[in-house]
């Protein structure tokens, strides 16, 4: 027992991870159980005794182990005045042999000094242990602000108990799709049940030190007349009779009136002198702009010097950053604070996934600067409409946002997914992996996903392409991780009442998961039979069939399922495709070689052009190009051919070589496959090797590409694109 309790001392993390954190190594104590209490009064309504309480119940006025708890200033603590750091929510915690004391600079530090002593209770003995901590953002935690279905009431119950646990102190409530919300009920009082169901979050969220931002979306049909402001004055007041006591306006994707930044300054300069600064007991307003980008920023048109000029100072003003979909870094920083004449509220759009919302994103937080702290006024994520998935960029959100010099993405990712699953971790570990990419979207935002399995995939693929060989190496340690997707999403599925919420979030994601594994296995078989007549052909039939299963949507989920997108699918794809092609070769059959159903199939007797795959994308088709030196031998062809006759529009061709190349070619089209016309090629633009044929308009059913010179070519392959026409 003793051992097991020194390796988790040694392995132990505090979360986040404090400023200064000193363990006397070679001591403990036990975990005394009973205690008296020396409190200050100051504590008196906040909720770091109830807290405390809960964690040790015993109190004993004749005990002789004491806790002293106090905020600065209280003589209960007042000898230990100069070690509580002069910060905002800082505290101070010693662990001694006869005692605890817990210090806070004002209420809410004294509750995360409890916070960080459960987590201590959690080890089988006390470390001695000093902790000196505050956060380096001021405000840190979650703006539910994605389209999409909001999180449920039980959702947020347990959102606002972690952000307690994780020493977040704000959860913004703005779900584009709640129609009390914004348009077009915002003007409209909650109906009884959804105002009762906020009271129980407001004061789930005071339990938990976190303060409760109700956001209002006006701006689609505001009128800038007294009536409008009235009806939102009064609704922050019915929102402020259930206990709120954060607002904010919102005015991000509208157009039209609403958009206008002085109407904007007006009505938010009014609430704030006629609502926020006449309670007292309200947190600063904060808004978001309708600008809220960079990219979605004309600077000359004044619309974020207005608000920086106009705006009453203690308004908050959120950003984006570069993008919608952007990490932060100084340069975001010196661009938006100088605009805005004030530190930027940071609304990070990720992990939200309400643009690609057939993946997960499940991967470590990464890519936000380290050195920015002092360049914001706040840090808030917005999340996935999967509560409990978020969880694990969350966790390092409040890591980050706490101590930010310190913060380490990938340390920070393991620790997530152990708070979430402690006995399943290595199997969401292995999940989360290969769920972290979002897939080609709108925003162009990427993310890292199979790292530590990339150096194999690619070199399983390169030497199966290029040479037909299999790098048996990399071939083991690719099954080797199809078996552990197999058995991960497995032991996930079953994994009982661990986890049940997130399970119930991720469950169409780890059965195509366990697909994705499967259709690995597969493929891999596939690759040692391409010469096998016989044996080949059960393998390519299984791996067809589990394509067809990858691909059937789940009513439930329209937009479809993707796992495994970024790195092993594309592989996995094609591989299949090149075993398959090279067993048509050997043995003159038609099996389907295309992975995922494209109209366009590439025949090719050059053996470095045989194997690239075709892609196809609306309108537009293309030859994936070769970043290598083709040896075309003399009568060498390629043919690309549709699965019905098409119409085209361009088609473009680049060889790499100038003008007197081509003439060594020889490009025809054909809508029977028997009768061929010649299609003449010319030069797009003057001294540049792309190339264009005249066939706008033409019906085709196959395209040929042939080396008619009587010797060996050799060019590049840099591109071999057509549009169709509409
Ligand atoms: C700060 N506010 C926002 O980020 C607004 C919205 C929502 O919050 C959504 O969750 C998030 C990411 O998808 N934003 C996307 C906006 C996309 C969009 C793209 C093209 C448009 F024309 C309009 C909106």
């Amino acid at each position: 027992l003793l051992a097991t309790a020194t390796i988790h001392a040694q392995e132990f993390r505090l979360q986040p991870t404090p400023q200064n954190y000193t363990v006397q190594q070679d001591d403990s104590i036990s975990i005394p159980r009973q205690y008296r209490l020396m409190a200050g009064n100051s504590l008196n309504n906040g909720t770091a005794l109830p807290l405390l309480r809960s964690l040790m119940p015993e109190e004993a006025p004749d005990a002789a182990f004491r806790i002293y708890i106090g905020t600065k200033g209280d003589k209960v603590v007042s000898s230990y005045r100069k070690r509580i750091p002069q910060k905002s929510e800082g505290y101070f915690l010693k662990i001694e042999k006869d005692r605890i004391i817990i210090a806070g600079a004002d209420e809410r530090g004294t509750y995360y000094g409890v916070q960080t002593l459960a987590q201590l209770l959690t080890l089988d003995k006390l470390p001695l242990a000093e902790v000196a901590d505050y956060p380096d953002v001021p405000y840190r935690g979650v703006v539910e602000g994605f389209y999409g279905t909001p999180w449920s009431q039980e959702d947020r119950i347990r959102q606002l108990d972690f952000y307690g646990r994780n020493k977040m102190n704000v959860y913004l409530y703005g779900p584009k799709d709640d129609p009390y919300h914004s348009t077009p009920h915002w003007r409209k009082p909650y109906p009884a049940q959804e105002a009762e169901r906020l009271k129980q979050l407001v004061d789930r969220a005071r339990d938990n030190n976190v303060i409760f931002y109700w956001a209002i979306h006006p701006g689609q049909d505001i009128r800038w007349n007294e009536e409008d402001r009235e009806l939102l004055l009064q609704k922050f007041e019915s929102m402020y009779q259930l206990g709120v006591r954060g607002f904010a306006v919102f005015f991000d994707d509208i157009s039209g009136e609403g958009t206008k930044a002085d109407k904007q300054a007006e009505l938010l300069n009014y609430i704030d002198n006629h609502f926020v600064q006449v309670k007292k007991d309200v947190a600063p307003l904060v808004m978001c702009p309708t600008e809220y980008n960079k990219s979605w920023t004309k600077v000359e048109g004044g619309y974020l010097t207005t608000l920086g000029e106009k705006l009453n100072k203690d308004i908050q003003i959120m950003w984006t950053g570069n993008r919608v979909i952007a990490t932060i870094d100084r340069p975001t920083l010196d661009f938006i604070n100088p605009l805005i004449k004030r530190k930027a509220y940071i609304w990070w759009n990720f992990p939200v996934s309400d643009y690609v919302r057939d993946h997960l994103l499940m991967g470590p937080v990464y890519g936000n600067g380290l050195d920015i702290e002092d360049g914001m006024s706040a840090f808030v994520s917005n999340p996935m409409e999967h509560a409990e998935a978020s969880k694990i960029s969350l966790y390092s959100v409040a890591d980050y946002t706490w101590n930010m010099e310190k913060f380490d993405s990938d340390t920070s990712w393991r620790h997530a997914i152990k708070d979430l699953m402690p006995l399943h971790a290595e199997y969401l570990e292995t999940f989360a992996a290969h769920n972290s990419d979002l897939g080609k979207n709108g925003h162009g935002f990427r993310r890292e996903e199979s790292i530590r399995l990339q150096p194999a995939l690619s070199a399983l693929l390169k030497s199966y392409l290029e040479k037909g060989e299999i790098d048996e190496t990399a071939y083991n340690q690719v099954d080797e991780e199809c078996r552990k997707i197999i058995l991960s999403a497995d032991m996930l599925l079953a994994s009982g009442n661990e986890n049940r919420p997130l399970i119930d979030e991720i469950r169409p994601w780890l059965t195509q998961f366990k697909l994705v594994g499967e259709y690995g296995k597969t493929v891999l078989e596939m690759m040692r039979l391409p010469q096998q007549e016989k044996a080949f052909l059960p393998g390519h039939a299984h791996a067809q069939a589990l394509q067809t299963l990858m691909t059937d949507n789940d009513a439930r989920y329209p937009q479809g399922v993707k796992s495994g997108s970024g790195q092993l699918m594309p592989t996995f794809d094609a591989l299949f495709e090149a075993s398959t092609k090279q067993y048509n070769q050997r043995f003159h059959t038609a099996l389907n070689a295309r992975a995922v159903y494209s109209p366009y199939t590439l025949e090719s007797n050059v053996q470095q052009l045989a194997l690239l795959p075709t892609q196809q994308k609306g309108k537009e088709g293309s030859i994936a190009p070769s970043n290598e030196v083709i040896l075309w031998q003399a009568g060498g062809s390629l043919t690309l051919s549709m699965d019905r006759p098409r119409v085209l529009a361009t088609l473009r061709i680049d060889l790499g070589t100038k003008e007197e190349g081509y003439t060594h070619f020889r490009l025809e089209t054909s809508l029977d496959g028997k009768t061929w016309r010649n299609a003449n090629l010319q030069s797009v633009w003057k001294g540049y090797t792309m190339q264009k044929a005249d066939v706008e308009g033409q019906k085709v059913l196959k395209i040929r590409l042939t080396n008619t010179s009587g010797s060996e070519q050799k060019v590049y392959f840099k591109a071999f694109r057509l549009t169709e026409q509409e």
